[in-house]
This record gives structure tokens, sequence and C-alpha cells, in this order.
């Protein structure tokens, strides 16, 4: 039996992988890369730890090609690494699924019904467990859901105001980045095991962004709902929108469903109102006055969902960044904390300014720290767990 893990995640237009070794109750991770650019100019990085990174141009079409060119550097640099389980993460997983599962026809036949629910993510998410499944006959494949961290939700904070059926048939909120949320919930413990038993809102600000709310690092509540479009505006998606205005879309401009989905999942968020780019160091970078109002409106919709989150607890006894925004933006972190003193966060700017583990000072009631996230380890421990591998380690 072999003793590796890999892990992929496969974006719109990128697929991230890691490579771990089974060690005990985490994995350790050997190696790590992304194909990134795919239908645009793809490119290909990965690096062992410890060694030379590689960076070079993609010769891929699609995400396909693009696993294909991942393999085929695996067994270039581990020639005899023996795959054990390929952790995938897949981005819904509906009502069905509340915990990781092995993958068989029928599972992947239920999770393509849910492609429409996440166009952006689903389709690229079920290419990548084709892609694995050829590369890898026989080695068992592992779904690990973004929506299974959020089940157990309470019904206010599931379903829709709309009549009960709707939520019977499926009709209701999901929540995404549950992979992130469940390895912060993990890191939290040695962090702050006070506050990892309290009421926590995490922010997950990526390109894809969202808050959840977690009570003893259980989820209660998030901002993002049926799709990954609700919530927090994000680096291309709206974000929360008055369902009238799509109405009047469809029904008075004429807009076709492709457009509008278009324009719902691809033209808005920070590219749509900075009018330059989806990417926040672009932004970060620009004096465009619409630049710096979308940096604003972002943050003040992140802000706006802190305070929603801490209501939904009565409460907050600590603050989590993260997601390449979260982690890496000290302006975004500021302009969002800027105000909340009465919620009992007070910033340290220092801190904050040289991204320190723990950004607010010593006054603050609810500390606030800053954290990577680590969605591959916590799919290479969730494929471990689902094939059994973890009890061979332990
Ligand atoms: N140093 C930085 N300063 C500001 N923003 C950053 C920085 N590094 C990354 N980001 C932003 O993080 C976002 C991507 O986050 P990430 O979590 O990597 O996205 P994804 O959802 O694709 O995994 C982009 O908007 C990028 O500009
Ligand atoms: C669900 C989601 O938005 O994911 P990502 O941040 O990877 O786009
Ligand atoms: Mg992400």
């Amino acid at each position: 039996m072999g003793d590796h893990v890999l892990t992929l995640n496969a974006g719109s237009s990128s697929i991230k992988f890691a490579l771990f070794v089974v060690d005990g109750e985490w994995p350790m991770q050997i190696a790590h890369g992304e194909a990134e650019g795919l239908g645009a100019s793809p490119r290909f990085h990965a690096q062992c730890v410890g060694g030379e990174r590689r960076d070079e141009a993609l010769d891929a079409a699609d995400h396909v090609g693009a696993t294909e060119a991942i393999v085929a550097w695996i067994n270039e640099a581990f020639p005899h690494a023996a795959i054990a389980a390929v952790g995938h993460r897949i981005v819904h997983g509906g009502a069905r699924f509340l915990a990781p599962a092995l993958i068989d026809d029928a599972v992947l036949a239920y999770l393509r019904t849910l492609i429409p629910l996440a166009p952006l993510h689903q389709p690229h998410n079920l290419g990548g467990v084709e892609a694995a499944q050829a590369a890898f006959p026989g080695v068992p494949q592992v779904a690990c859901f973004d929506t299974a961290f959020h089940r157990g939700h309470t019904f206010v904070n599931d379903a829709y105001a709309l009549p009960r059926d709707y939520y019977r048939r499926g009709l209701r909120r999901f929540g995404f980045h549950g992979l992130s949320y469940e390895f912060i919930a993990h890191r939290l413990r040695e962090i702050d095991p006070t506050a990892a038993c309290g009421r926590v809102v995490v922010a997950h600000l990526g390109n894809g962004a969202s808050l959840c709310a977690m009570q003893d690092g259980r989820s209660v509540a998030t901002t993002m709902g049926f799709s990954a479009l609700e919530g927090l505006p994000m680096g291309t998606r709206c974000g929360a929108i008055d369902p009238g205005l799509l109405l009047y879309l469809l029904e008075h401009e004429k807009m076709s469903v492709a457009a509008l989905t278009r324009l719902l999942y691809s033209e808005s968020g920070l590219l749509g109102l900075s009018e330059l780019s989806q990417d926040m160091r672009a932004l970060e970078a620009s004096d465009s006055p619409q630049a710096k109002e979308a940096i604003a409106y972002f943050a003040h919709r992140v802000k706006m969902e802190i305070a929603a989150l801490a209501a939904t607890m009565n409460g907050l006894d600590a603050l989590v960044f993260t997601g390449g925004i979260g982690e890496h933006s000290a302006r975004l972190r500021a302009a969002t904390l800027d105000g909340l003193g009465w919620l009992g966060v007070s910033l340290n700017a220092e801190a904050n300014a040289r991204g320190d583990a723990r950004i607010s000072d010593f006054t603050s009631h609810v500390p606030v720290y800053v954290s990577p996230t680590d969605e591959e380890a916590m799919i290479a421990r969730h494929a471990m767990e689902a094939t059994g591998l973890a009890r061979v380690a332990a």
C-alpha cells in the first residue's frame, strides 16, 4: 500500500495541488504547486519542500491537460512515490453530503447535478476527479466538500423565507469555504484554546470571499448561501443583491440568462466596481478613484457582515483573517476594523502593518488573529481518514 496522498483543488482557471506523506494525525506536505491561467496563458509552478521552484509556461489547453502535467511532474520529481489516495476539493456537496466521501459512479453522477449551483467551480472539480481516475486507476478518490462544514445550521440560518416546500426541495443556504474554516478551527485551538471554544468570526477573504460564525469550533452561520454568489462582494462576483434588480434585468432589459450569469459571476465585484482588476494587489497599487472606492466598498461589506455574524452568536470572542486578502492586506484589515470598537475590537496598527499573527492591541476585548489557511492539508487529512490511512499511521 502506498503512503502518499495527492490533493487537487481545481478553480475556474487554476488547479492547485500538493503531495503529502502520511505521517501521524496530520499528513506532511512534501511538494506543492499550481497550474494557473488555464484558458488564457497557462503557467506551471511547482516546488518540493526545501527544493528549487519550477516556474514555466504550460502547454495545456484545459484542466485535463493541466492535471496530466501535474501527474507528469510528480512522477518525475518523486519516481518512487506510491499514491494511496487522491483528495479533491469539491465545492458543492448539496444536501446529501455531510462528510467527505469515497467517489464512485453514483457519487459522481449526483455531484454533476450540482454543477448549475457552482458553475465557476464544480465542473472543474469533477473534471479533476475524472483526470485523476485516468491517471491513477484503482486509487481511491475522496471528495472533500466546501459545504460539509456548514451542515447542521439552525433553520433560521439555513432557510430562505420562501414557501417551506422550497426548503424541503433543498433550495436552502449551504455555505462554502468549509475546508478553509475547518482548518482554521483546528489552528485556533493551538493559537488561542480559550477563544477556540467561544464565539469566533473567521473572514476568508480571497478571490472568493465569505465569513463564518463558529461556536466551539463548529459553523453556526455563514455569509454564502445556496450558491457561492451570496454574501460579500468578491473578485468578480457581486455578492448580496436585491433579487428585484435581477427580475428587472430579465424582464425589462431582456437580458439573457447566460448574460446575467456572466454579469453576476464574472464581471462584478472588485472588477466591476474598479473597472480595473479583480486582484486586490492591483487595486492597492492604483491611484484610480474607482479602485479606492472598490476597496472601501469591500471593507464596508466585510465590516457589516462581521457585526451581523456577531449578532447571530450574541457576541464575539475572537476574529480571524485568512485567505489571500485577509492574510496579506493590512490596508483592508484596517479599513474593515475601523469603527468596530463598540464590538470590543481594537487594532494595533504596527502589528497589523507587520502582519503579525495577532494584530489586536492589549486593550482589545476581542483578540484579532491573522492566519494562513491550508485547504490542502485539510483535504489530505480527510482523504487519509476516508481511506483508513490515518489509522495505519497512528
Ligand atoms: N500582498 C498582498 N496584498 C494584497 N492582496 C493580496 C496580496 N497577496 C494576495 N492578495 C490577494 O488575494 C487574492 C487571492 O486570494 P487567494 O486566497 O489566493 O484566492 P483563491 O480564492 O483564488 O484561492 C487576490 O485578490 C490577491 O490580490
Ligand atoms: C467557493 C469559492 O468561492 O471558492 P474560491 O474562493 O476558491 O473561488
Ligand atoms: Mg480559494
